[in-house]
């Protein structure tokens, strides 16, 4: 057996898991240490490394620490949230109006991860049918950077309150590169132990049973040996 052959240990595993469910966006709890190269290069490393449609590695890493750019990027979410305001009334706009959905400035390092839609030339591997495939491979690469950074003790806070277009110019992206994710990335004081939306009121998990279907949608799950599994 190969090295990398060998099963993960308990420790392993149970590293793991830790990252996953102890992930948090966060926003408010951002610290202004610096990342240390070597950290940071583990992290876009990671990220580097997800799955990708016909391994057309489709992103791209446009790291942000000019205050200037992201005082831009700061307006941008301040035009879009006002009007994102407006989709609630009443106590419900009142909680969306107290909520901090972004830690732009306070963050040290701004990151937006990109997907250059044209890499790969016209025919990608596994994006025939559906061409948002590389738009969903990056995610995933958000996604192993967003992990790796939680077992780092960095936070990331993940801002979609933008407008697109202007993101992508004040970023000076060519019009073939999707500003995908900007996220805010930095030490923290804290990591909460649930979502902040959560604790905040705005919304709880889902039961997991409740979104488990079998075979097909119309049917819902009725094994209740598994079923039960989700009680532990
Ligand atoms: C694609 C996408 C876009 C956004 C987010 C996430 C994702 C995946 N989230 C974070 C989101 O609110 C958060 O993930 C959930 O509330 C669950 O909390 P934890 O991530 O588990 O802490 C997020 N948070 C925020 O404060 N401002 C934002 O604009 C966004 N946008």
């Amino acid at each position: 057996m190969t090295d990398h052959n060998r099963p993960f240990s308990d420790d392993e595993r149970a590293g793991l898991y830790r990252a996953i469910y102890e992930r948090r966006d966060v926003r408010s709890q951002f610290l202004p240490d610096p990342i240390p190269y070597p950290v940071l290069a583990r992290l876009l490393k990671a990220a580097h490394h997800a799955p990708s449609v016909g391994f057309m590695q489709p992103w791209d890493f446009v790291l942000i620490d000019s205050l200037e750019v992201r005082q831009q990027v700061l307006a941008s979410f301040h035009e879009e949230n006002a009007k994102a305001a407006h989709n609630y009334t009443g106590e419900r706009q009142q909680t969306y109006r107290n909520l901090k959905l972004q830690g732009i400035i306070e963050s040290p390092l701004n990151l937006c991860i990109t997907c250059d839609r044209s890499r790969g030339g016209d025919h990608v591997l596994g994006r025939n049918s559906i061409v948002e495939m590389d738009l969903f491979s990056t995610c995933l690469a958000v996604q192993n950077f967003w992990l790796a950074a939680r077992a780092e003790g960095i936070g990331v806070g993940w801002v979609s309150i933008l407008d697109q277009d202007k993101l992508a110019d004040i970023l000076h992206l060519p019009g073939h590169v999707y500003p995908l994710a900007y996220l805010c990335v930095g030490y923290v004081s804290e990591f909460l132990d649930q979502p902040e939306l959560e604790t905040k009121g705005w919304r709880s998990r889902l039961p997991l049973e409740s979104l488990i279907h079998h075979n097909t949608w119309s049917e819902a799950l009725d094994d209740q040996a598994l079923l039960d599994q989700f009680e532990k």
